[in-house]
């Protein structure tokens, strides 16, 4: 567990970071600006419950690319949830808060991720465990807004200037974040190795 104490304010940026890639980084350091945020832990993920036999490369590779990407000293890359033996989000972050107490964790994510979040195991009762970030991310932010989760949490969105509130704000409770937007992504990466592979 990267070091942390009571009052600590730390976003968990969940991913598969497979590979890790910069629009990963400009995630992590809008959400410690903007969130006025103390750290962000990467939890690099064993599996993507929703991704099952995307052609995952090795946790610890993953995790070894995150480092050298992320160069940052609040940004903290982990096999938390590999240590932890959970998968799925709920359990992650229930075991985090027992064994973190007192620190104010906020779930960090892009926009495409909000649209599907009500696919997520025991969403609602993840938004009631801590407060959420959702960055911006070209192509999903209508989408994002118009899904099951943005409509059925609207009254508990924080306006965009109210971000340094967030992380103690009691649960549910979420921010859209707007600002630069970059269209990198893992499976155009993917394709790209695959190409120069050929
Ligand atoms: N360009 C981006 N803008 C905003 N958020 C992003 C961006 N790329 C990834 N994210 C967010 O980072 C987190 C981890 O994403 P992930 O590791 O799956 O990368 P990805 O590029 O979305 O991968 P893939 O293309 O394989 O789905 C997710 O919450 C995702 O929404
Ligand atoms: O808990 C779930 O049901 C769940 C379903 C889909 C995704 N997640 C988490 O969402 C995070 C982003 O996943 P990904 O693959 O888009 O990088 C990562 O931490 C996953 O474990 C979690």
């Amino acid at each position: 567990m990267p070091p942390h104490a009571p009052g600590m304010k730390v976003g968990l940026f969940g991913g598969s970071f497979n590979p890790p890639h910069e629009a990963h980084r400009l995630v992590a350091l809008t959400a410690l600006k903007r969130l006025g945020l103390d750290a962000v832990w990467w939890l690099v993920s064993p599996g993507n419950p929703l991704k099952v036999g995307h052609g995952l490369a090795p946790l610890d590779e993953r995790i070894a690319a995150a480092r050298r990407l992320a160069g940052h000293p609040r940004i903290h890359v982990t096999g938390i949830e590999a240590a932890l033996g959970t998968r799925y989000t709920f359990d992650t972050i229930a075991q985090l808060k027992a064994r973190c107490r007192g620190v104010r964790f906020v779930w960090i994510m892009g926009a495409d991720n909000l649209a599907q979040f009500h696919l997520w195991q025991n969403w609602r009762g993840i938004a009631d465990l801590l407060p959420i970030a959702v960055v911006d991310r070209p192509g999903a932010s209508l989408k994002a807004a118009a899904g099951v989760a943005a409509q059925s949490l609207a009254r508990h969105r924080l306006g965009e200037g109210d971000g340094r509130l967030l992380a103690k704000a009691p649960p549910p409770a979420w921010i859209f974040l707007h600002g630069i937007k970059s269209p990198l992504s893992s499976t155009a990466l993917r394709a790209k190795m695959q190409i120069h592979s050929n």
